[in-house]
């Protein structure tokens, strides 16, 4: 399959006298195939807009190569941006006008066929208030708005920074359905989001990105296969057993999170290893399960952005963590 986009090692620091140097971008690296929906995904300030910004122009990289639709960029695009729909950050309009004067004016100047315009409206559900001002829309029909701009010129690639921002469960489900109806028509789409339940539903594919840095990628199936390896729930038959198992289970070198009722055990290969264990000091087994990652929980451990109780976590503090489950206890 070819790749639409391509990132190598990119870097970008933003310099300011007063703070100093940041490191946004520190050898990033993505790929995503033709036709694919792919999930961008990252903690905030962790470096997706800066990504986003710098393909498409907006600011310079420092270093690092970048290829859309095959063709080295920045260089390359006066020649591919006509195939490239983008929205990324909130969009401004102008309030007076209504989205169907909007959507016209941009058609105009990209040279897009006028009846493209209703057809975007149709698709992104704001047909029947296409001739409203903008400044009377709510968030989420700003939001389908922002959409249908990106839409207008039929684009390979659609980059999608947050677009389920502002809408209510129906609109979710329905960009949910046009994003894959999109893919089906042949257009590949890349969306950042924070609602990572909707990205586990719409994606095939996903980049996780933390400081600045790739810390997973693939099909989302692979992605989670990988990191649920050998997490086990682990349930006594008395809760007060559970800190003297959770004891004994460290100092046998397992990794383990308590919770109020049960425990979490990760890097487990072989859970009859567990019973055995807890049962040679007393302790007796009442559940012992195997348990697939979902893709929010994935995320929290790769980024180490899972809330710590009596902690404030603040925005810089999510670290980089090495690919696969560490452990490996259970032999
Ligand atoms: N113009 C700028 N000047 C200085 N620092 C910046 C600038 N833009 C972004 N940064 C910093 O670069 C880092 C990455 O920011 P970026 O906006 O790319 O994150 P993000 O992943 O899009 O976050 P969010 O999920 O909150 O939108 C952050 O630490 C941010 O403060």
């Amino acid at each position: 399959m070819p790749a639409v986009l391509e990132i190598e090692g990119l870097r970008k620091t933003y310099k300011s006298r007063r703070r100093g140097e940041r490191h946004a971008l520190d050898g990033f690296d993505m790929r995503v195939d033709a036709g694919q929906v792919h999930g961008f995904l990252g903690p905030n300030g962790s470096g997706k807009t800066t990504t986003l910004r710098t393909l498409l122009g907006l600011i310079r990289a420092d270093g690092g190569r970048m290829a859309l639709l095959g063709k080295e960029v920045p260089a390359a695009l006066p020649e591919v941006a006509g195939q490239v729909g983008a929205i990324v950050e909130s969009p401004q309009f102008f309030p007076h006008f209504s989205a169907r004067d909007t959507l016209s004016l941009l058609a105009g100047a990209g040279e897009v066929p006028r009846q493209r315009v209703d057809e975007v409206l149709e698709l992104v559900g704001l047909r029947d208030r296409a001739g409203e001002r903008v400044k009377t829309y709510s968030l989420g029909m700003k939001q389908r708005l922002a959409v249908a701009s990106a839409l207008l010129k039929n684009p390979k690639l659609l980059i999608l920074d947050e677009p389920a921002n502002g809408l209510d469960p129906g609109g979710i489900r329905e960009m949910r359905t046009l994003m894959r109806d999109l893919a089906a028509a042949g257009m590949t789409v890349v969306l950042s989001s924070h609602i990572l339940g909707e990205i586990q539903l719409i994606c095939d594919s996903v980049t996780i990105i933390s400081l600045g840095r790739r810390v997973a990628f693939g099909p989302v199936d692979e992605v989670l296969a990988r990191y649920s390896g050998g997490s086990v729930r682990v349930r006594l038959e008395a809760v007060t057993d559970l800190p003297p198992a959770a004891d004994a289970l460290r100092r046998a070198g397992v990794q383990v999170t308590a919770y109020d009722d049960h425990l979490m055990l990760a890097g487990v290969d072989k859970p009859a290893n567990v019973t055995r264990l807890l049962a040679e000091s007393g302790l007796y087994v009442s559940e012992l399960a195997p348990v697939t990652a979902d893709l929010e929980s994935v995320f929290l451990e790769l980024t180490a952005t899972a809330p710590v109780p009596g902690q404030h976590r603040q925005v810089d503090e999510s670290r980089k963590v090495g690919g696969g489950s560490a452990g490996g206890w259970g032999a």
